[in-house]
């Protein structure tokens, strides 16, 4: 494809994100798999640049407003992009708008204009507002500033970048050194993750789902925090677990390869197609140990009332700290939205709460950096349910992570793209009393 071609593409992808709910991912890809005359290296620059342009956009929004520039339309925004960003594509942004083959229409006389006003500039300006800078709207910002505080700044700007990918070791399968040597095989570099055990960071960007060591289950494409988060459930062989928000299993399959295949683990989640996807996964990582169980089940739930040791609630959240991933989710959040998430964390954490044993555990994990939706529910959870208490999170880090400094103090851990390379992460661990309060 010529560079042009390409700009036309991301367009139209942007244009068809404005009329969907799916996510920037799955519209990048069933765009560019439905169009055979796209290669494997222009779906990868097209991916790029709406990927940095949906990073961008309140910025580019703001510059597109400075010019004067009425239409804020994904063309504009990508004119924009491409003028104040050098080296996204090959070409000077007319050339790009020729309006010959596949290619965007020709300028007109007011794009012109907008690309001189931009030209020589850069995306970030001083005169950009924080929550401009900070790609956070407005009503959201104040929230995490509250987090953040003068590191707000930083904190931000590491959740613009682009992600590494991490692998997660199956250690059902092999070792973590094994599985490094069978990916060099094929030409896959990585390094140790410094936290995770099994974890390994791939350098650049490679697909893994072609090589032999994923289609042999040796790895799953998983994030470092998301691996510790496991972790920290400390589930052991032989022990009853519930991963009440299973989703596709990503969890689960890490809890399964802890226990060491011994023990049962009940995967829930209340999307049945979304845990369908589990199926294969555990397949492929020879997991025998799992029941996949489609949520509400009243009756389930009530037999199963306090029968597990571990219960993980990896709660449906804004999904703020997995930003650097999906930046558009940070755009479609809404009060609204926020609001329902809120509501739906309070009900599964009730819910799951049910499940655990006497001197069993509770673990709470969010993928958001938000307070109302990490510390202030598990302190509303526990002020209701005085049968619970809080573990102080260096205890159980220490026990299973012995070899590694424990980056959190007191009850809480909250991991930051920033401070920790990972995906933002918040867990909490509450034990249920041996006797009523
Ligand atoms: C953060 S995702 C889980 C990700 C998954 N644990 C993983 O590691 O890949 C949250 C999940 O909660 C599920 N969920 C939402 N409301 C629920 C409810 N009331 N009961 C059970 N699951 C629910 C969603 O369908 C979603 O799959």
């Amino acid at each position: 494809m010529r560079p042009g071609a390409r700009v036309g593409a991301v367009i139209e992808i942007l244009q068809e994100l404005e009329k969907t709910n799916l996510t920037a991912d799955r519209v990048v890809t069933s765009y560019t798999r439905s169009r055979r005359y796209i290669g494997s290296k222009d779906r990868r620059e097209i991916g790029n640049l709406v990927f940095s342009i949906l990073r961008s956009k309140l910025r580019l929004t703001w510059w597109l407003e400075r010019a004067g520039h009425a239409e804020i339309s994904p063309r504009a925004l990508a004119i924009a992009s491409l003028s104040l960003q050098s080296g996204q594509t090959q070409g000077d942004v007319p050339s790009l708008f020729s309006g010959e083959g596949y290619g965007p229409p020709e300028l007109t006389s007011k794009e012109e204009t907008l690309i001189e006003a931009l030209s020589g500039s850069e995306l970030v300006h001083p005169d950009q507002p924080d929550w401009v800078r900070d790609e956070v709207v407005p009503w959201l910002h104040p929230r995490l500033l509250s987090r953040f505080g003068s590191n707000m700044a930083a904190e931000m700007a590491a959740l613009q970048n682009e992600a590494d990918v991490v692998l997660r070791v199956n250690r059902l399968k092999g070792t973590r050194s094994g599985a490094q040597k069978a990916l060099a095989q094929e030409d896959v570099a990585t390094r140790e993750t410094a936290m995770a055990p099994l974890g390994l960071r791939v350098e650049g960007r490679r697909s893994l789902r072609a090589s032999r060591a994923f289609r042999d289950g040796l790895i799953e494409v998983q994030d470092e925090g998301s691996q510790l988060v496991a972790l920290l459930c400390d589930a052991a062989p032989g022990m009853a677990v519930a991963d009440y928000c299973a989703g596709a299993g990503g969890k689960t399959l890490a809890l399964a390869a802890e226990m060491q295949g011994k023990g049962r683990i009940t995967a829930l989640d209340s999307d049945a197609k979304r845990l369908e996807r589990a199926g294969p996964r555990l397949e492929r990582a020879g997991v025998q140990i799992v029941e996949l169980k489609t949520l509400p089940d009243d009756s389930w739930t009530a037999k199963s009332a306090g029968s597990f040791d571990r219960v993980l609630v990896d709660a449906p959240c804004s999904g703020s700290g997995v930003w650097r991933r999906q930046p558009d989710a940070r755009l479609a959040l809404t009060p609204k939205r926020f609001e329902g998430y809120l509501q739906a964390q309070r009900a599964v954490l009730q819910s799951a709460s049910l499940l655990v044993r006497r001197g069993g555990r509770l673990i709470y994990a969010t993928c958001s950096l938000l307070p109302e939706e990490d510390e202030q529910q598990v302190e509303a959870f526990l002020a209701a349910n005085p049968d619970f208490s809080q573990l102080i999170l260096a205890e159980v880090w220490n026990k299973v992570l012995p070899d590694v400094a424990c980056p959190a103090e007191g009850f809480h851990l909250l991991l930051t793209p920033r401070q920790h390379g990972t995906d933002g992460f918040f867990v909490s661990i509450l034990e249920r009393r041996l006797e009523d309060t």
